[in-house]
């Protein structure tokens, strides 16, 4: 059912979207989500507020946990300056799979790294397989359990320089009480956080903006 599901997303891509149009491609999985089937994209609302945070940063180095079907990643990567690079990690093959097709629709394939497998394990491979020294943007949308122990390892990897900004989407639903807590309270963050609805709900959710101090 997943699998059927990930091909009529696609197909309302190709029908909606114009090939190497990112903002029709955004366009186009918004309005399969709102009004065929409900999907764990970040979605308008919540993107809006990414777009401004990544304008904002002007990053030439991101790192994305969780690209599910590539709609953050369409949305950051659309943003970046020429020569910037996003680097987005997903677990699941057939995500990544539908991932893939929807960044070469939007004709951004060339500053996205796409990579597969666990974020605790290629997280502290990023300096030797990537040639990252630290990254200026990190946009968490993962396992929201591993939130906390990622932050923690992208710190210990020495992948985060002072004044590096975290973007954690989900923070109140489904939530991520130890992150927040965290960010919140480390002498190390400088937190605030953007009130917002769940993609495509009129749940609360927002987004936590976190400033790495060094
Ligand atoms: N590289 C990696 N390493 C480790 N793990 C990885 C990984 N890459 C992927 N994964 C696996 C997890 O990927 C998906 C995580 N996202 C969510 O679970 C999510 C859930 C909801 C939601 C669902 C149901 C509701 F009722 C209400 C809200 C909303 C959201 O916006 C979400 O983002
Ligand atoms: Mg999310």
């Amino acid at each position: 059912l997943a699998l059927l599901w990930h091909d009529r997303l696609l197909k309302a891509v190709r029908k909606r979207a114009t090939r190497g149009d990112p903002q029709s491609v955004i366009s186009a999985i918004d309005h399969f989500c709102r009004h065929n089937e409900w999907a764990m994209n970040v979605g308008d609302e919540k993107g809006s507020i990414l777009d401004s945070v990544v304008s904002e940063v002007n990053p030439e180095k991101v790192l994305e946990l969780g690209t599910y079907c590539g709609y953050s990643t369409v949305r950051i990567a659309r943003l970046l300056p020429p020569g910037a690079r996003l680097i987005t990690l997903e677990f699941n093959v057939d995500y990544a799979a539908i991932a893939r097709q929807v960044i070469a629709w939007a004709g951004l394939e060339d500053k996205i790294q796409l990579v597969e497998g666990a974020s605790e394990d290629w997280i502290p491979r990023m300096k030797e397989h990537f040639g990252i020294e630290t990254f200026d943007f990190v946009f968490l949308d993962h396992w929201k359990d591993r939130y906390l122990p990622d932050t923690k390892l992208m710190e210990d990897c020495g992948l985060l320089r002072k004044g590096t900004v975290l973007l954690a989407d989900n923070v109140i639903c489904p939530g991520v009480p130890d992150y927040l807590e965290y960010v919140r309270n480390s002498l190390s963050y400088k937190s605030c956080y953007f009130k917002s609805h769940l993609e495509y709900t009129k749940a609360e959710d927002g987004l936590e903006k976190s400033v790495f101090l060094g």
